[in-house]
């Protein structure tokens, strides 16, 4: 499908003085999932909260679901919020209700009838057990199962996900990948931000970078990553001389004198490797690291933004 679920253009919004998008644009194809990256603070609750009709943009066009956002009539927002579900930072779900009652909720809530969909999301996302458990009792990642699955109530064609697997076990991301996965494969649209650069790459057919204000790159994660500097071994030495004297004879290499570290392009393959130990052998340089690093979107990320990302930060 070729279509645009979301189209952006010059959006603008601005909170008193200071300005959190100065002048966005971008397309969201119908069936892919898009992601939004971007530091803290970089505005994209604020995108999420304008194209999900709870706040107002200051200028620019916001097609959701071929509806004008922005025009914000009674109707147009109306129509948007049929089409649209949003999990994440504002969670629906009630915790005085059990996991069961919270789904019968939002089904009754959207006059959706059907005898088997409560169970069958239960079901979908392994809550079966705890289902008449009060969501009070539920962990982190149970609740952002209960709420992903109450977002699914009613079939939306246009889904955000706001930070989604922020905070979850490794086991329970994977099950979320595995349900946006299967998402997509049934033609829904994904709007997701995260803070974890993986899950972008994992995920999203495209990629938006947002800082200060504005996109600073978007594409493929593999157009992202290509726009970076190619693979490269990291020697750290542990004497100077040595970092010295592996930086002479290593052509195209790059160093760094506090980190005693030394940057030598390669292509990665174990001839390539095996040759530069050899030259280092050769002049009886012992590198106490000895590292092969590919490009990943942490770089990007990186690069762009200059900060690194929270991921990052966290390793
Ligand atoms: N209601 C508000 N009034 C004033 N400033 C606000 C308001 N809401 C957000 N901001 C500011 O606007 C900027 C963008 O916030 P936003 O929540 O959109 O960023 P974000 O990219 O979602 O960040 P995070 O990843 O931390 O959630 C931040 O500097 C924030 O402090």
């Amino acid at each position: 499908m070729t279509s645009s679920a979301i189209a952006v253009s010059c959006l603008r919004k601005a909170y008193g003085d200071k300005v959190v998008l100065d002048g966005i644009d971008f397309d969201v194809a119908a069936g892919s999932v898009f992601s939004m990256l971007g530091p803290n603070g970089a505005g994209k609750t604020t995108t999420v909260n304008i194209l999900t009709t709870l706040m107002a943009a200051d200028a620019g066009t916001v097609l959701v679901a071929g509806h004008d956002v922005t025009a914000a009539t009674a109707t147009a927002t109306r129509a948007v919020r049929a089409a649209i579900g949003v999990t994440g930072q504002f969670a629906a779900v009630d915790d005085l209700l059990s996991g069961r009652e919270n789904l019968q909720m939002m089904a009754d809530l959207k006059r959706v009838r059907s005898p088997r969909l409560v169970a069958q999301l239960l079901e979908r996302f392994d809550l079966t057990e705890s289902a008449d458990k009060l969501a009070a009792t539920y962990s982190g990642g149970m609740r952002r199962k209960l709420d992903l699955a109450m977002t699914l109530v009613g079939d939306p064609r246009i889904i955000f996900l706001d930070e989604p697997t922020t905070g979850l076990d490794p086991r329970s991301r994977r099950t979320m990948w595995g349900i946006v996965r299967e998402l997509v494969a049934d033609g829904t649209t994904i709007f997701l931000t995260t803070q974890y650069l993986d899950e972008a790459d994992q995920l999203a057919d495209r990629i938006a970078v947002l800082d200060q204000g504005r996109l600073v790159a978007h594409g493929t994660p593999d157009e992202l990553k290509r726009r970076m500097p190619g693979t490269h071994v990291r020697l750290r030495f542990t004497d100077p001389a040595d970092l010295d004297t592996a930086a002479r004879i290593l052509a195209g290499s790059t160093r760094d004198d506090q980190e005693l570290t030394l940057r030598v392009p390669s292509d990665g393959e174990s001839r390539s490797l095996r040759a530069l130990l050899d030259v280092l052998d050769e002049h009886l340089l012992n590198a106490r690291e000895f590292a092969v690093h590919t490009p990943d979107l942490d770089d990007v990320f990186l690069a762009l933004t200059g900060r690194p990302s929270a991921e990052a930060i966290a390793k």
